[in-house]
């Protein structure tokens, strides 16, 4: 029990006050919990577990008939709920080199994060590492692991996740939104109907692309220029290269190098990448090498090099957000009353302002719940044997933490399928009761997402501009679109909406 509270503890002061009731409730669960035994001993007692042999599931056959055949092969997250619907909350599935277990409840999420140790690890990245070994660079904040990942957390942590540092970012980003108001703007104007702005993702792509390289890079990318610098082209098609090529990479074995062009292609993609990153940017390698990994884990692997989709994650939810508000003029108009109230006359709002907007908040938790960027997220045990729902697993498992499976169970959001910020808000009758594991876009944990802050504070600035100056509407009849995974979950079809400018 003592080990259990340590590590509530430890969560705790990773995270911050403000969650203080929460770890109560991860302690005491803790006490209770077959998870809570010294793992040291793990082994002795492994006899009087199921191990992951045991454990229901796809065979390989199965799996690659989901894919191709049921068509499953992008939607992943869907496959992620019927999986669950057939074998129960935990399972194991085998593709290729990968053999996974998958966990998708919320209880067992957190079984596995509170024994995934003092480095957790997501997923082993051979290839990416054996570049690095190759030109003699160091991992980055994505790729290491163990005490360095940890130096390199340690020294991010109080600039990025302190609400105060990232408030310093604000001039810097309402620029990046002013630009992104311009091209609204512009683009409805020349439509035919001078109000319909026409794949609107592609362009909240490009603001998020640009916001993240203002504040990492310092300067500006152009990426919502009509023109986009030939160097900011390269860049982004040498992140696409090397995103498409990686799976590649990793799906074949070694000795396949010579006779395929993946790795020779995967090398080159990532000298491009590091050559335009100091080139155009002047920044260090070392800066390099933490800046890239922070824009590679969000760049769409598909993107097209002719007209650049840059998708992260706050671009994407900003897309879902206007998406659902533009039918539901019910909670349009409350979350324009709210930021019209807090800011009037379309005062540019503050990181104080923000601070009133509760609803504007229940709005992208609530968009985030349906559409988690990064639907499903993992953990691979390293440090320890880990026990997880009655089964003993040995190190080096790779768990599959299926977030978008959880988001959408009803035991935790009744009607999960329905836009309703009104279950986020205190005091309301409608607030859900939930498991604080069962919708944690940003991950959990002390390796959880360190641009959290940053993506809100974009996200709320972009939101309550667009409010102030525009009503979003869909066309007359216009379809409903369903996400699709390409990694990250995005829109299946491109998003027309109409920007009707307010008075
Ligand atoms: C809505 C926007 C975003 C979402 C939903 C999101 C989500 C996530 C998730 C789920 C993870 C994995 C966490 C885990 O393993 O527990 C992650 C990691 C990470 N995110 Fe974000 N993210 C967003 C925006 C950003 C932004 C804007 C940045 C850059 C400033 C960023 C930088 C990172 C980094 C560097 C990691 C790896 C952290 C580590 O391994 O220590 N993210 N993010």
């Amino acid at each position: 029990m003592l080990s259990s509270l340590v590590k509530a503890d430890r969560l705790a002061s990773h995270v911050g006050k403000k969650y203080a009731p929460f770890y109560e409730f991860i302690a005491r669960t803790l006490k209770s919990q077959p998870g809570d035994v010294d793992l040291h001993s793990a082994t002795s007692i492994s006899g009087n577990y199921k191990t992951i042999d045991d454990l229901p599931g796809p065979s390989l056959a199965t799996t690659a008939y989901w894919l191709f055949v049921k068509g499953y092969a992008d939607k992943s997250h869907a496959m992620q709920v019927e999986h669950k619907r057939l074998y129960g909350p935990i399972w194991r599935s085998r593709f290729g080199p990968f053999d996974v277990v998958n966990v998708a409840t919320a209880e067992l999420i957190a079984q596995v994060i509170r024994q995934e140790g003092r480095y957790p690890v997501r997923t082993d990245l051979p290839h990416w590492k054996e570049y690095r070994d190759m030109r003699g660079q160091a991992y980055g904040i994505h790729v290491d692991t163990g005490p360095e990942w940890y130096r390199i957390r340690s020294a991010l942590n109080p600039k990025m996740l302190k609400l105060k540092e990232v408030a310093a970012y604000a001039p810097i980003i309402h620029e990046v939104v002013s630009d992104l108001l311009q091209r609204v703007e512009l683009l409805r104007l020349r439509s035919p109907d001078q109000v319909t702005v026409k794949d609107l993702a592609s362009e909240l792509y490009k603001f998020g692309f640009e916001g993240i390289s203002s504040i990492l890079f310092e300067t500006r990318l152009g990426c919502l220029q009509e023109e986009i610098p030939t160097d900011t082209l390269r860049f982004i098609s040498a992140v696409n290269d090397m995103l498409a090529l990686s799976e590649m990479v990793l799906f074949f074995p070694r000795w396949t190098r010579h006779i395929f062009p993946f790795w020779k292609r995967f090398v080159q993609a990532w000298d491009d990448l590091y050559d335009v990153g100091m080139l155009k940017f002047n920044v260090c390698i070392r800066d390099a090498q933490y800046i890239i990994s922070i824009l590679v884990i969000y760049i769409h692997p598909k993107m097209k090099i002719t007209r650049p989709q840059v998708i992260l994650g706050t671009s994407n939810t900003l897309s879902w957000t206007l998406y659902h508000l533009a039918r539901d003029a019910e909670v349009q108009n409350r979350l324009y009353n709210e930021i019209a109230s807090v800011c009037p006359n379309k005062e540019l709002p503050t990181a104080e302002h923000l601070t009133r907007m509760p609803y504007m908040k229940a709005v992208i938790k609530e968009t985030l719940r349906i559409y988690p960027v990064v639907p499903g997220n993992g953990r691979l045990t390293v440090d320890s044997e880990v026990i997880v729902d009655n089964y003993w697993f040995p190190k080096k498992t790779q768990f599959h933490l299926c977030h978008y499976a959880v988001s959408h169970d009803e035991s935790n959001f009744p009607e999960p399928e329905c836009f309703v910020p009104d279950r986020w808000l205190r005091d309301n009758p409608s607030r859900s009761q939930h498991h604080p594991y069962s919708s944690v876009p940003f991950g959990v944990g002390v390796r959880a997402c360190v641009g959290k802050r940053v993506a809100e504070l974009e996200m709320y600035f972009a939101l309550s501009r667009l409010m102030q100056h525009y009503e979003v509407r869909t066309e007359e009849g216009a379809p409903s679109i369903h996400p699709k995974t390409r990694t990250l979950l995005i829109p299946s079809k491109p998003i027309d909406l109409q920007f009707i400018p307010r008075a």
